[in-house]
């Protein structure tokens, strides 16, 4: 607003911020720089001179990159310099920062990094050197014409279990490899939303400023598209439900990977690199049967633990040197080794807010795309003409029947409640578990048809567990209080297909719940792509990824 007579222009409350020039910053050979940037807040990094990597993913010279919401470390193994310069604040939808914070902190550390360090010590020439063991495997492999490594990483929360993997899948794919990583954490999502299970063959580069990279999507991108194949998985824990849940799926996905692994040489040579949540290496109830549940399922050759003496100890005993589950191993005399690795001094320990913020961007750049202005994205992009580019995705917003939806809800007991709707009677034969009835009589479907004789439960190994036992309920009316602002997973199978089979179908997308209206039975959704809704099973994830709020105004 202009003030009459004195010509001056009231100052905005950005305006109060004047950003500091750019700052150098100089790593000498074997050091790395460490920095935090905290959400709605970016911080811009150049590599002035020299070269530098960002777990395992090497920066091109004198590209701008920005990173915002972040902790990492920019490595150099020759000695490089960084331009570090503050960026701008991200406006978000409703005035929101993710985790429902208002506004962004500039930290006070060079760029407005709320910390950023040097470090020399580093766990590098480790970590590259499992790189190398793993290549001659590979190099073996190919010539004998057997499976390469395949890699499972261990360790506590926060030890660095991802970046070790991002540092290994870089350096394999920077070698000329086709690793297949598989992420089995739901609490961070790789390609995809928190709440699934992933597995992808990185054929190239990582994405340096959103780690893994985002979903899929048409548009222009800064790296290579990577299409993922996801399952959903809505709880926190692989332990909840007492993993009866997590198995199923996480053996449909290890039958996807081995079923890849047999038709692709290059993925067979180059092996699995699967990553998993911290929760299963800390000594919790039934961890260690899940563990060896993943050995088994992915045929396990190496076991990596970083950051636990007693894990190491424990999977020393039980794996070490023991033969690989492939069925080749007994030809081949293929044994397990197992490895401990150090804990980088870099890690930091991410609180609650952190992940909730964490996690609700990655939900907001599956529907909006990248809110950051990335040059490093407009060098590559089709727009060449701005200097910065935003990848912004324009969700469709659609009116639903529910009733014409089959949606499914998990109703299970997590660790962290004391009491649910879960009550194990409830799924006893002939309740209404099977889908698109309330009330079927058992074995039949609602059009009247048996599932007696499909070969659905005998044909299928991974459906062994009966329908009546697993914890999918429809939904029968939308429920106005819980529903919004909760994602729902559009599988690939028909709405009237059994448990089993709807929990072990992949995703081929997710809903945003926007707005229910319980009286008139609708729902308000955003989808990313428009046209009608496939007429697919839906399942909710209403405990996990849980409730997004402040995505649509
Ligand atoms: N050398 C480092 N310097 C700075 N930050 C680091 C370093 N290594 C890891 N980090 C950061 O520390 C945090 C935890 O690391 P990471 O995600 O790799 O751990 P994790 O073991 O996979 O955790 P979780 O079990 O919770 O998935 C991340 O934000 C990561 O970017």
């Amino acid at each position: 607003m202009s003030l009459p007579g004195l010509d001056l222009t009231e100052p905005s409350t950005e305006t109060y911020y004047a950003p500091p020039p750019p700052t150098q910053v100089s790593l000498s050979k074997g050091s790395e720089w460490r920095f935090e940037v905290a959400f709605g807040t970016t911080v811009r990094v150049k590599l002035l001179a020299g070269t530098a990597e960002l777990f395992g993913t090497e920066l091109a010279a004198s590209q701008t990159y920005t990173f915002s919401g972040t902790k990492a470390a920019i490595y150099t193994w020759h000695g490089c310099t960084l331009e570090v310069s503050a960026g701008e604040t991200i406006p978000l939808p409703n005035g929101f920062g993710p985790g429902g914070t208002n506004g962004a902190t500039r930290g006070l550390g060079t760029g407005g990094c709320q910390s950023e360090y040097t470090a020399e010590e580093t766990p590098m020439v480790e970590y590259a050197n499992v790189h190398f063991a793993l290549e001659t495997v590979r190099q073996d492999a190919k010539a004998a014409g057997k499976d390469g490594p395949r890699v499972l990483i261990l360790g506590p929360e926060d030890a660095g279990k991802s970046s070790l993997t991002k540092i290994l899948t870089g350096y394999a794919t920077k070698a000329g490899r086709q690793p297949i990583v598989v992420n089995l954490d739901p609490t961070e999502g790789m390609l995809s939303v928190p709440g699934t299970l992933t597995t992808t063959a990185f054929r190239s580069m990582i994405d340096v400023e959103e780690g893994w990279g985002s979903s899929p999507m048409s548009g222009p991108s800064p790296v290579p598209v990577k299409l993922p194949l996801v399952y959903f998985y809505p709880m926190q824990s692989p332990l909840d439900a007492d993993g009866s849940v997590f198995k199923p799926i996480m053996s449909r996905l290890a039958l996807s990977v081995t079923g890849r692994m047999a038709e692709d040489d290059d993925a067979r040579e180059a092996g699995i690199i699967v990553d998993t949540p911290g929760v299963l290496s800390q000594g919790k109830a039934g961890a260690l049967e899940m563990i060896h549940h993943i050995v088994t399922e992915f045929c396990i050759s190496t076991i990596l633990i970083i950051g636990s003496e007693r894990l190491f100890s424990t999977m020393v005993k039980n794996y070490d040197n023991k033969p690989t589950s492939s069925a080749s191993a007994a030809a081949s005399d293929e044994r397990i080794s197992v490895v401990k690795l150090s804990k980088s001094g870099g890690c930091v320990d991410r609180d609650a807010a952190f992940m909730k913020s964490l996690r609700e961007s990655q939900i907001r750049t599956y529907f909006f795309g990248i809110s950051i202005p990335s040059t490093a994205s407009s060098a590559l992009s089709l727009s060449a003409s701005s200097s910065a580019t935003k990848i912004t995705l324009s969700p469709h917003a659609q009116q639903l029947d529910f009733d014409s939806f089959a949606v499914y809800n998990y109703v299970v007991a997590t660790a962290d409640e004391e009491e649910d709707e879960y009550d194990p009677s409830q799924f006893g034969a002939g309740d209404s578990l099977l889908p698109g009835d309330a009330d079927p009589t058992p074995g039949q479907q609602e059009d009247g048809s048996s599932t007696a004789g499909t070969g659905l439960l005998s044909n299928n190994q991974l459906s062994l567990t009966h329908s009546s036992e697993i914890p999918l309920k429809r939904v029968t009316s939308p429920p106005q209080q819980t529903l919004s602002n909760t994602l729902l997973a559009i599988t690939h199978v028909p709405p009237n297909t059994s448990p089993p089979d709807i929990r072990d179908a992949s995703v081929m997308g997710f809903l945003y719940v926007a707005d229910v209206d319980a009286d008139r039975s609708k729902i308000r959704v955003l989808a990313p792509i428009g046209g009608r809704t496939p007429a697919r099973a839906l399942v909710w994830g209403r405990k996990w990824p849980g409730e997004v709020i402040g995505l649509v105004g």
